[in-house]
């Protein structure tokens, strides 16, 4: 229930415990001193313990206050569990900006005075004093009701009170009607009132939250890798081809790995080998050589105007580009020279070379921030800001808890201060601390530990994380795979691994990604036990024939648009929050659901790549708002079957033929009717 609130009932006590106690609101990110985050129609509940003295009725509301500092229509809030104490609502920000939240709390009189009345009437106790106390309290609460009509209907309620021709139970019920209710429900007299202190809320865009990414080299669509001869890369102009299909799989998002100058000193060869031929085109990563670093387009992959016909291109097709931004240099890197500074140099004058162990980085040095933390700040804003010029709105940032937190943060609140649109994606494989911070700081967006999250228990456990209290201040990217992981299940599982990977991380957060060669079910490690590509393209070209791989069926690009398209049409895929997980009695199986308003979808799938797995899924009826004993018809929107599933449902699903049901709940009418289309 929302509406705006008429002033002049009862004065808000401002301070930090009023007359009545609201305490430990939430979401709340470092105790308040740092925003919670939605994106604009993002729906999030806002909770808090909220108690009164005594035995008297209470209430809550939730007041939102929009970046020009003016309160929105208010949400009541309604205690979780009876007795709890713990109140809360859902509310939805609808504008981008720097938001705040209170909980306001008050003394409910007319609610304490029906509940003693519903006694005491019945009971002859003190009828007359009773029944003239409402008749005072509905007068109060008249008082506060703007609208002529609803207000006599309120005082006609007083006058009934007070009507001694009547029955003391026909007066007491012609204060308990429907009509007086309703009024009395927007317009609550409200004593004690009490307000928490504003709670931050960045409000961001859509694409923050919710998108599909592709990711792919550029230098390797269209380039020539013959035999014999010196591969010849792709550019600017010949990735743009690629762009059409990326976008009819349904993709949002397109990520270039680092397109700048690549070093000569301590290239890396194919397969991660120290020992580069002449020919070998190097790590992108290893950015900056003489022909410029971080602020220079790779020359083989044309000019600035060609990367600018490449981000048109896209935009046409209805994706957005984004750019890595990895902060590391070649030791050909242009900054080597011209700011030492920015470099730890050992006793010898060598830099070591960077590592995130136990992985080596041999062809990059570390940038080493305490020396000129201004100078860096300053460096890397006039390099994102140059990107931004030409179109890149998005940063996937690399390694970011190889550098400061406190550098990340001023970097990306500068940016964001002109630029809100501007999003910045962590790719922060490390412990969950810093992770978290990273994402509490600014970044918009986090990678995450799904790629090895393959049980359900493994998935269980780590989605009820993401999507509880973390949800409120990060946002994950369920990338299926990427350049440097290729998981053991995939290696293994087959096209039934790849299918159901793509299932979960398209349905289970907001965000997923796919990094090229996927949808070909590329599987084939560098050696056994590693989780690298043989014959990576981070080290060499790797043109793919993707018509063919189509026409043969070998593509899982049809899975893709499906799913892709399934996740535009159902809200509850847009979001994290409102994820909840079913049983079902066998571990291969798992199942879960999402809700929105009306949209509900349900997920089951078979984790099991290589066997056909029966169960029996029993749903959480209440929480699909649905009746114990209710059955609605589902269909799957992977294979438009239709089904009829109430609380307890046998599944069947077989590798190779259904990944999984992805059902869509169709609402339907009480039990007997029919379902509404
Ligand atoms: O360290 P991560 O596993 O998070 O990986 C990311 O950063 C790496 C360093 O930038 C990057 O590694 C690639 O580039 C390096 C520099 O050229 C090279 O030495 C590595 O062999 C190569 O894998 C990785 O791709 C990126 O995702």
């Amino acid at each position: 229930m929302k509406r705006n609130r008429a002033g002049g009932r009862g004065t808000v006590d401002r301070t930090l415990m009023g007359r009545v106690p609201i305490v430990d609101v939430r979401p709340a990110v470092e105790c308040g001193k740092r925003p919670a985050k939605a994106v604009v129609g993002e729906t999030f509940r806002v909770t808090a313990t909220v108690f009164g003295e005594g035995h008297d009725a209470i209430a809550a509301d939730v007041v939102l206050h929009d970046p020009n500092g003016h309160p929105r229509p208010w949400t009541r809030m309604h205690e979780l569990a009876p007795g709890s104490d713990r109140w809360g609502a859902d509310v939805t920000p609808g504008t981008e900006g720097h938001w705040t939240y209170v909980v306001e709390a008050w003394a409910d009189p007319v609610t304490t005075w029906r509940h003693h009345a519903q006694i005491k009437i019945p009971a002859g106790m003190d009828t007359e004093l009773v029944l003239e106390e409402g008749a005072l309290l509905y007068e109060r609460a008249a008082a506060g009701v703007p609208d002529r009509v609803e207000r006599k209907t309120v005082l006609a309620a007083a006058h009934a009170l007070r009507d001694e021709s009547l029955p003391p139970a026909s007066r007491l019920a012609a204060a308990l009607t429907p009509d007086v209710d309703a009024v009395l429900a927007e317009h609550p007299l409200r004593d004690r009132v009490t307000q928490s202190s504003p709670m931050p809320l960045l409000v961001e865009r859509e694409r923050a939250l919710f998108g599909s990414w592709y990711e792919f080299f550029p230098r390797s669509e269209g380039a020539v890798v013959e035999p014999g001869r010196p591969p010849v890369s792709g550019t600017f102009s010949t990735a743009a081809r690629r762009l059409p299909a990326i976008a009819r799989m349904g993709f949002d998002v397109v990520y270039l790995p680092p397109i700048h100058p690549i070093g000569t000193t301590f290239r890396k060869g194919p397969n991660n080998t120290l020992d580069p031929g002449p020919d070998d085109v190097g790590v992108p990563w290893a950015i900056g050589s003489p022909q410029g670093g971080h602020d220079a387009v790779h020359p083989d992959l044309g000019t600035f105007e060609d990367f600018d016909a490449f981000v048109a291109q896209a935009q046409a097709v209805g994706l957005e580009v984004a750019l890595d931004f990895a902060l590391q240099c070649s030791p050909d890197h242009p900054w080597v020279a011209e700011h030492p500074e920015w470099f730890h140099h050992r006793p010898d004058g060598t830099i070591a070379y960077a590592e995130n162990p136990p992985k080596k980085y041999q062809d990059i040095y570390p940038i080493a921030f305490d020396a000129d933390l201004a100078g860096l700040v300053a460096e890397t804003l006039r390099v994102l800001r140059l990107w931004m010029g030409h179109g890149v709105r998005i940063f996937r940032v690399d390694n970011p808890h190889t550098k400061p937190v406190a550098f990340w943060e001023r970097v990306i609140a500068d940016i964001n201060r002109t630029d809100p649109d501007v999003i910045f994606l962590a790719e922060a494989f490390t412990r969950p601390p810093m992770m978290h911070t990273l994402a509490k700081i600014g970044f918009q967006q986090s990678y995450t530990y799904f790629t090895w999250r393959n049980s359900k228990q493994e998935l269980t456990e780590y989605l009820t994380e993401l999507s509880g209290e973390a949800a409120c201040y990060m946002r994950p990217n369920f990338f299926v795979n990427t350049p440097d992981i290729l998981h053991a299940y995939l290696q293994h599982g087959g096209r039934p691994a790849f299918e159901v990977r793509a299932v979960l991380a398209a349905t289970l957060s907001p965000t997923w990604g796919v990094y090229s060669g996927f949808e070909l079910c590329e599987n084939t490690p560098v050696r056994e036990g590693s989780e690298e590509y043989l014959n990576s393209e981070k080290y060499q070209l790797r043109p793919r024939d993707w018509e063919s791989a189509e026409r043969e069926g070998r593509s899982l690009a049809p899975l893709i648009t499906r799913l892709n398209r399934i996740r535009r049409s159902n809200p509850a895929l847009r979001q994290l929050r409102d994820l909840h997980f079913h049983h079902a009695d066998k571990d291969a199986i798992i199942a879960y659901s999402k809700r929105s308003g009306a949209n509900t979808v349900l997920v089951v799938a078979n984790l099991d790549p290589h066997h056909t797995q029966e169960a029996t899924v029993s749903l959480d009826m209440p929480h699909l708002g649905l009746d114990r004993h209710e059955t609605v018809p589902v269909r799957d929107e992977l294979t438009g079957e239709t089904y009829h599933w109430g609380r307890t449902n046998y599944v069947r699903l077989e590798p190779g033929r259904a990944p999984a049901h992805l059902f869509v709940l169709r609402p339907s009418s009480p039990i007997g009717g029919s379902p509404t289309p």
